[in-house]
């Protein structure tokens, strides 16, 4: 796989002489699900949001396909990599779902009967094409969540940055906000998704960054991070429900969130 991300020894902090990043070195691959996952205030948001040019590195560099952002605006970035806000609420600010969809593209200068496809084919991905008319305020927040991710989607970006998408939401909502993200990464897009819900990551992620003051600690699939309590407890990091019964349990290897390996779990005996 190719990488469209790379952060080489990447240090950043908002004041000088007490930096947030430090020294993270990571590849993005094309095509991955990648969690990042941490404790409050570890460096997640900060982290991704260098990967759109939101955030310039102090020192070290991010590339996004093989380009320094040091060199490139955010509006240019973003037809590659779209960062989707934590609050919907700091994303939308149009009338009408349409309208709000189609900021995007229209900036990026396509023409009307373009930007009327990427819009409808947004809005179809995203199960919220009954809805271009009505207004975003109005909506709930599962929806208003939607509607940003069409927002990002309308520009057809190859890398999509969601932090905390499904903060907020109620167990329906969540399930259907992460259905759509599975249903993005199986389309092509490569995910990164940050989040403090450990049983979203065991269940949708292929990779987990674990970050803790600033630095990567642990990078794997989740069922080498998920069995790593000390890593995890240093990084004030719960590990999944799945992952502690095993560990109670008496496994000595990472049960993997399956049907097949809940089975395995229940059934053996030694
Ligand atoms: N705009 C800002 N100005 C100054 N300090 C900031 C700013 N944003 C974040 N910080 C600080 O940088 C550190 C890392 O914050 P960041 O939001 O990246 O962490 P996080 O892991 O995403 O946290 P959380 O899980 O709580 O969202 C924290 O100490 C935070 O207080």
């Amino acid at each position: 796989m190719s990488t469209v991300i790379a952060f080489e020894d990447v240090w950043y902090g908002y004041e000088k002489e007490t930096p947030v990043l430090k020294g993270v070195s990571l590849e993005i691959k094309r095509g991955e699900f990648v969690a990042i996952i941490g404790g409050n205030g570890s460096g997640k948001t900060t982290l991704a949001k260098h990967c759109n040019g939101l955030y310039k590195p102090t020192k070290g560099r991010v590339t996004v396909n093989d380009s320094d952002t040091q060199d490139m605006s955010v509006a240019r970035l973003s037809k590659t990599v779209a960062y989707c806000y934590q609050n919907p609420d700091h994303q939308i600010f149009h009338q009408t779902v349409k309208a709000e969809v189609s900021f995007g593209p229209k900036n990026m200068g396509l023409p009307a009967a373009e930007i009327e496809q990427v819009v409808n084919e947004a809005l179809e991905a995203v199960g919220l094409a009954h809805i271009g008319d009505a207004e975003p305020y109005f909506s709930s927040k599962g929806t208003r969540q939607k509607i940003a991710v069409a927002s990002i989607l309308a520009m057809r970006p190859e890398v999509i940055v969601l932090d905390e998408p499904t903060t907020g939401l109620d167990y329906r909502g969540m399930q259907e906000m992460m259905e759509l993200v599975r249903r993005l990464h199986k389309s092509g897009h490569t995910i990164i998704v940050i989040t403090h819900d450990m049983r979203l990551v065991a269940e949708y992620a292929e990779r987990v960054i674990v970050m803790h003051r600033g630095k990567i600690v642990c990078d794997g699939d989740p069922p080498h991070v998920f069995t790593k309590p000390e890593m995890l407890a240093s990084a004030q990091v719960e590990p999944p429900a799945i992952y502690r019964f095993g560990e109670a349990a008496g496994f000595l290897a990472p049960i993997p969130l399956t049907l097949a390996g809940m089975q395995s779990m229940l059934t053996r005996r030694d």
